[in-house]
């Protein structure tokens, strides 16, 4: 279904005009710590160098997660990959239906209740109104928001929010999943499972580019990573590689960790498989969990 997703930008650079900046401060091009870098364009105009020569190649089962400091342009490129930006020099082409999973809050209106945020949003995601309605049930579960789902929006806490629009995020089945960290208001515990829907959600998207600053969750999501460092590609490779030259050694052992739990975590799960599958086999009762066997007895 989703041979035919690609990404390719060849030189690609995104310029921001800035025609009221302050021009006497901003005679020479800077380089600051945080921010693209500014400069002027042909006519004169201050612009911000947001993005500058990318050249990108992505293809089907990608998982690429941006590293960098603020302003470097990691959101920027979100939105060029999304069609938001058209590059101001060089191409950018996308092939598939692209998710742009940018702002949780984009779409939702706070005068309607939480079922029809459900139904706008997926809209906006490129869902049906009869693809959202066959989901509703399962999402509003997954919300556990009960009856506030009959309310308006605008009597919701922002974590509530962030569950519907998380619910209906994690629903979809995207070509390209193009997300931008901003899921931190929920609870632990929601967020702990908010983390097995969204890596369900990466596992089929046929391209995902996540843009974070948590390095826990891009080893979770991703497999590789790109350093955006002034609005240039600086480092591309795997996550540990990339995180060490970013952020040093501390942050790239916490990666490997992550990583060696994860694969330890599913070897465990592939021989619980593999050995419920052998005792089926042998007409043996496979064996159970104490919650399994409670549910059982009951
Ligand atoms: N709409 C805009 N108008 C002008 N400048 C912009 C605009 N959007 C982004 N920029 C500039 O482009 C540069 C890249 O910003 P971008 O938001 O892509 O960075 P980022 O890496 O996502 O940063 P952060 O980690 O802080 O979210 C910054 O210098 C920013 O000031």
């Amino acid at each position: 279904m989703t041979e035919h997703v690609s990404i390719e930008t060849r030189d690609a650079c995104v310029d921001f005009p800035i025609f009221d900046a302050k021009s006497r401060s901003l005679k020479k091009a800077f380089l600051g710590k945080a921010g693209g870098s500014i400069g002027r364009n042909n006519s004169d105009v201050v612009v911000v160098e947001a993005l500058r020569d990318i050249n990108l190649s992505l293809k089907e089962g990608d998982r690429i997660g941006l590293v960098g400091h603020n302003g470097a342009g990691k959101s920027t490129l979100l939105r060029l990959l999304s069609g938001i930006y058209e590059p101001t020099r060089g191409s950018a082409s996308i092939r598939g239906r692209v998710a742009p999973v940018f702002d949780l809050g984009v779409g939702m209106d706070p005068e309607i209740s939480g079922y029809e945020n459900i139904i706008i949003r997926g809209l906006f995601l490129g869902q049906t109104r009869k693809q959202m309605l066959a989901k509703m049930d399962e999402i509003a579960d997954f919300t556990e928001l009960g009856e506030y789902l009959s309310m308006p929006l605008r009597t919701y806490s922002t974590g509530m929010r962030v569950r519907v629009a998380m619910g209906v995020v994690t629903s979809i089945d995207p070509e390209i999943l193009l997300l931008d960290e901003g899921i931190g208001a929920v609870d632990a515990e929601f967020m702990k499972k908010a983390r097995v829907r969204l890596q369900a959600l990466v596992e089929r998207s046929g391209i995902l580019v996540f843009a974070s600053h948590s390095n826990e969750f891009l080893a979770q999501l991703c497999d590789r990573a790109m350093w955006i460092d002034h609005g240039q590609i600086r480092q591309e490779g795997g996550i540990e590689d990339v995180v060490r030259a970013y952020e040093g050694d501390d942050a790239a052992d916490h990666v490997r960790h992550v990583i060696y739990e994860m694969d330890r975590e599913k070897s465990g799960l592939t021989r619980a498989a593999e050995r419920d599958a052998r005792s089926v086999g042998s007409n043996e009762r496979p064996v159970r969990t104490a919650a399994e066997a409670e549910a059982e007895s009951a």
